[in-house]
């Protein structure tokens, strides 16, 4: 089930109480597509889903339609819309079994349209089966782990067959390791079942993980939509930079083709004035010496060499915040990196997002590649 969102704008209040939740959003999610709506708090992310729900309403100034594939639900009822929904906080209730929260939106269906008690036992049970938890069946919300309550959650919204699943937060609440499972396990589902699915998330890997499309948010605006792929190597612009993981700052003036902050050094091919450069850290190389291009004498504060690769901070007195580097285990060795080690850092690239600048502009070595 496709969803198209034509002009969907949000206020809420009135007179100097009012405020602009969402500007008006254009979004198109294909069928059987999984989009996650990823942004710092407050940039419209759950007003936009509750909107798509029905439980929310658009401006209704500027012609808002929401269609879920051909059908225009605009003003249709929440209860007709077909959606499943998964909350942050497991709404299960409490005083039904596991076995019966699955159930329950199947045995309060009316009669004319709800299935026998023997093909909801087998529904339920086969929903059970797919989220694992059939040992469980007979226990009660409060003898679940988080995780498990979740997957409850996940097979309850399922249990009505809906076109679009509707996801706000649904692992926010749950530590780092069974974020990770419940991850894969909702992709698996997904692409087992064939709904659509959106999901809001603040957690950048998260949304760079699972979903097909991310939609990137601030100040109720849709920053950008793209594969997580695209978001990542070809922000649009510099809040999706920032937001989508640790970056690298320079600041400095131009002039002659070379950036100049105290004594670092950098040939860039820029007009002379005040330049902003941004890298990510696996775009910081660490190097004994410096090169004709760049001159930029830094010294190692902490290393930490968790994971696939080892993360450097680098301080320097010209500059306001430390750098991050991640450089591969061999190069750590290589260089035996320790505390207190002064090297320099060559960029392999850098980024700049000039202000009103629709394009960003990258440097000419990353051009190259
Ligand atoms: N019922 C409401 N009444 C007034 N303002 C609201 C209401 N709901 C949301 N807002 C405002 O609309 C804006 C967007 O809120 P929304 O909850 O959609 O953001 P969000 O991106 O989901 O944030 P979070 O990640 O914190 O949940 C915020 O400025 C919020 O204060």
């Amino acid at each position: 089930m496709s969803i198209r969102l034509h002009n969907i704008g949000k206020h809420f209040g009135s007179g100097r109480q009012r405020t602009q939740a969402l500007e008006p959003v254009n979004l198109d999610i294909h069928d059987g597509e999984l989009v996650g709506l990823l942004g710092p708090s407050g940039s419209g992310k759950t007003t936009l889903l509750r909107i798509i729900a029905g439980l929310e309403h658009a401006d209704p100034d500027g012609g808002a339609r929401i269609l879920f594939g051909e059908r225009d639900v605009t003003n249709v009822h929440v209860r007709d819309r077909r959606i499943g929904f998964v909350f942050q906080h497991y709404a299960l209730f409490r005083h039904m079994t596991v076995f019966d929260n699955v159930a329950f939106g199947l045995t309060v269906m009316p009669r004319r349209n709800r299935p026998t008690s023997g093909e909801i036992r087998a529904r339920v049970h086969r929903l059970l089966e797919m989220v694992q938890l059939e040992q469980l069946a007979h226990r009660y919300p409060a003898q679940l782990s988080g995780g498990q309550q979740q997957r409850v959650s996940l097979a309850r919204a399922l249990a009505l067959r809906p076109d679009v699943l509707l996801l706000d937060e649904p692992f926010g609440a749950l530590d780092a390791k069974v974020r990770q499972d419940l991850r894969r396990w909702l992709r698996h589902l997904h692409d087992e079942l064939g709904f659509t699915s959106l999901f809001v998330t603040h957690d950048q890997e998260e949304a760079l993980e699972l979903s097909d499309r991310v939609a990137v948010m601030s100040n109720g605006r849709i920053e950008q939509i793209d594969t997580p792929d695209a978001v990542y190597r070809s922000p649009a612009n510099h809040f999706v930079f920032e937001f989508l993981g640790d970056v690298n700052h320079l600041e400095g003036e131009v002039r002659d083709g070379t950036l100049t902050c105290g004594e670092a050094r950098l040939s860039v091919e820029l007009p002379d004035g005040s330049e902003e450069l941004l890298l990510r850290p696996h775009e910081v190389r660490l190097a004994e010496a410096p090169t004709p291009e760049a001159h930029l004498p830094v010294t190692v504060t902490a290393i930490s060499p968790v994971g696939a690769e080892v993360r450097v901070e680098l301080t320097a007195d010209w500059l306001g915040e430390p750098w991050l580097a991640t450089v591969r285990h061999a190069d750590y060795e290589r260089l035996g990196l320790s505390r207190g080690q002064r090297l320099y850092a060559i960029p392999r690239r850098w980024h700049r997002f000039p202000d009103a600048s629709p394009a960003p502009a990258l440097s000419p070595l990353a051009r190259a590649a």
